[in-house]
This record gives structure tokens, C-alpha cells and sequence, in this order.
């Protein structure tokens, strides 16, 4: 099978490195001529993925043209910019297995629905879990839930994606294994301004707790499973960017907490965080979901500049409330 990869981040290319290393050949779309050149010459990817030997059989390209002979396409791009990307590719009936972790701004749409509005006759797998894409690209142990309705083609993509350091487990629950990753993300800036603000691990496991229980309300109401939430793509992949600042979410969170203006950690980075643009699309989804999400709420407000006390204190001043 020839894989085409879309997105020329580090997520993109880690999952490049484990197609290539497993003997496909893999067509990488990236946006900037400097990745392409990288990639195709120095067999690096300088921008996002500094450090990491890549495969030489990797081929990149700034032209979506090349990707027509893939059999299947893995699209990277960061969620805000799926639709985007996704209109200018001839995609046909060939799967496209979603890695980006968000929900689109303006239409609430999970990244799946986008795809389906672009594309109708593709069929869409999720691929998500706790993956750092630097650990990936390095070979260490990884497993991820590889969401798809159906089932056969499930397989055939688990078995083609697989590697002996990367583990796909398979699920039919598309819009839970969706969830998971787009929630956790705005969980983790939370996590991130704990740390910041020096509040302590028992407040960033409540916090972790609490969040999960958070995205399992919100999950449930729009059609997902519980075991997806508690699995790989939820409350794993929660746990991981929740504790490291390796995620990029985590480390907003962190800047947030020591009192940084969100404005300022946002300018001028050339790598995402996603959770700074899922956060308000959440509110507004939860809100028509009729669903509770103080700290979703909370991470909107510190995002929209509300001072860090304020917004815990307000947070913890809520009135008491069952566990279940
Ligand atoms: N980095 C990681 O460890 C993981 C990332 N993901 C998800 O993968 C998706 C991509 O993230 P990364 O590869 O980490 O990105 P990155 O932060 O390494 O790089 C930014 C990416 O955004 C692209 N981009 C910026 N503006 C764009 C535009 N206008 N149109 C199209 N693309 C544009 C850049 O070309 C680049 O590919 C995100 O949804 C992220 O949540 C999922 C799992 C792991
Ligand atoms: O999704 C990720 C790991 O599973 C990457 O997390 P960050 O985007 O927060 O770095």
C-alpha cells in the first residue's frame, strides 16, 4: 500500500517514519518549502521535528498532485485547518485516516464530520491516543485506538499501519475516539496552569479526575462510548498530556498559570495547541449539549484574560455536588 501523508508537522512525520519503516511508500504533503527540502535532502525535519534521522525512502512534496497514487491518506493537518487542506485533494473513495485532535471553529464539527462534508464517498478512520510525536518518530512503545465504522476496513488499515513499536487497537466508535482527543487537549492547558500556579499534584489529579468526568458527560451526550473515553483516545491519552511539558497544550497551560498573557504564548509559535482553539468551540458545544463543563469554562477565561486567582477561586467557590 502507498500511503499519502497530509501535514508536514511533527505528528505527520513521526507517523511517515513508522509507515516508512514498515516498507511503504510514503508521500509526505507539507506546507513549507523548507520542510520539503529537509525532508528530501537532509532527511530531516528541521521546523517540527528537529533531531530525528528520517527514513530516505520518505518522499516530500508541496504539490497535492503527487498524492494521487496513495491508497490510503493520513491527514495531519491541525484541525482548524483540515477543511482547508482537505478541498484541494482529488480524495475519490480512498480512506483518510484523521490524526488531528480539535474541533473546527464556526460549525462545532468534529474533524470526521468535516471530512465527510468535503469528501462523502471516503471513508474516515480516527487514529488517537497518547502518542508524542517525538517518541514515536524514535521508535519507543506506542499503542492508539484506530477508529472506523466499518469494520473489515478497520483491520485492513490496523494491519497496514502497525509496526512492531506501534500498536493500533481497533474500535467502531469514530466520534468517541474523536472526543477524547479533542477534550483532553483543553483538560491539559488546565493541567498546565495548575502546575504554573504552584497549586499542588492533588489538585492536578482532581483536576485530571474531574476532567475526565467532564469529557465522559460530553462524550455521552454526542453519541460516544464510555469504554472509548476510558480507553487509549480518552482518559490515556488525558493522562499523558496532563503530566509532561512535552504537550504543547500543557505548556500553555503552564505559562497561563504563572500569569502570562495567552495573547503572548500564542504569538509568533509556529507549532499548535490545539486546545486554545477547541477550548471556545467546546463551551459553545456544551452549552447546546446541555452539558456542564466548568473547566472548559475556566480555560475560556483565562484564554480570554481573566486573572488566574480569580478564575480558581471561582472554580473551587462552586456549589458542593455528588461524584456520579
Ligand atoms: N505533535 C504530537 O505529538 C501530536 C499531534 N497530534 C495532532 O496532530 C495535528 C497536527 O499537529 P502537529 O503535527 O504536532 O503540528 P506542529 O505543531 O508540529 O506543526 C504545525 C503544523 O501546522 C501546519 N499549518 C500551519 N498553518 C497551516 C495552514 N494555514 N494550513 C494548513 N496547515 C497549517 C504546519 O504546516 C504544520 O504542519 C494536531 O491536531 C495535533 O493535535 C496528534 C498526536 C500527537
Ligand atoms: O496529542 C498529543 C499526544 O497524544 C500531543 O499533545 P500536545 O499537542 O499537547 O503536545
Amino acid at each position: 500500500m502507498k500511503i499519502g501523508v497530509i501535514g508536514g508537522g511533527a505528528w505527520g512525520t513521526a507517523l511517515a517514519q513508522v509507515a516508512a519503516h514498515r516498507g511503504e511508500h510514503v508521500t509526505l504533503w507539507a506546507r513549507e518549502p523548507e520542510v520539503v527540502e529537509g525532508i528530501n535532502g537532509a532527511h530531516e525535519n528541521r521546523l517540527f521535528l528537529a533531531g530525528v534521522p528520517l527514513s530516505p525512502s520518505i518522499r516530500a512534496t508541496a504539490d497535492f498532485a503527487d498524492l494521487a497514487t496513495s491508497d490510503a491518506l493520513l491527514v495531519v493537518a491541525p484541525a482548524q485547518h483540515v477543511r482547508g487542506v482537505l478541498a484541494q485533494i482529488d480524495v475519490g473513495t480512498r480512506p483518510l485516516v484523521l490524526c488531528a485532535k480539535g474541533i473546527e471553529a464556526g460549525t462545532r464539527s468534529l474533524v470526521g464530520e468535516v471530512a465527510r462534508q468535503v469528501h462523502p464517498q471516503a471513508p474516515v478512520a480516527v487514529l488517537s491516543g497518547p502518542t508524542f510525536a517525538h517518541e514515536v518518530a524514535a521508535g519507543l512503545p506506542t499503542a492508539v485506538t484506530l477508529a472506523v465504522a466499518d469494520e473489515a476496513l478497520g483491520s485492513a488499515l490496523s494491519e497496514r499501519l502497525a509496526a512492531p513499536h506501534f500498536r493500533p487497537y481497533a474500535s467502531r466508535d469514530v466520534v468517541g475516539a474523536e472526543i477524547g482527543g479533542a477534550v483532553k487537549n483543553v483538560l491539559a492547558i488546565a493541567c498546565g496552569v495548575v502546575e504554573g500556579a504552584g497549586l499542588g499534584q492533588n489538585a492536578r489529579a482532581a483536576l485530571i479526575a474531574r476532567g475526565f468526568a467532564e469529557m465522559t458527560r460530553f462524550g455521552l451526550a454526542r453519541g460516544a462510548r464510555a469504554e472509548t473515553l476510558a480507553g487509549l483516545s480518552g482518559l490515556g491519552d488525558l493522562v499523558l498530556t496532563c503530566s509532561s511539558t512535552s504537550s504543547r497544550n500543557f505548556s500553555l497551560g503552564l505559562g497561563l498559570g504563572q500569569g502570562r498573557a495567552a495573547a503572548e504564548l500564542l504569538a509568533d509559535r509556529r507549532t499548535v495547541a490545539e486546545g486554545a482553539f477547541t477550548a471556545p468551540v467546546l463551551r459553545e458545544a456544551a452549552a447546546e449539549a446541555d452539558v456542564d463543563m466548568p473547566v472548559t469554562a475556566a480555560v475560556c477565561r483565562l484564554l480570554e484574560g481573566a486573572p488566574v486567582r480569580e478564575v480558581i477561586d471561582a472554580l473551587l467557590a462552586r456549589p458542593l455536588r455528588q461524584e456520579v
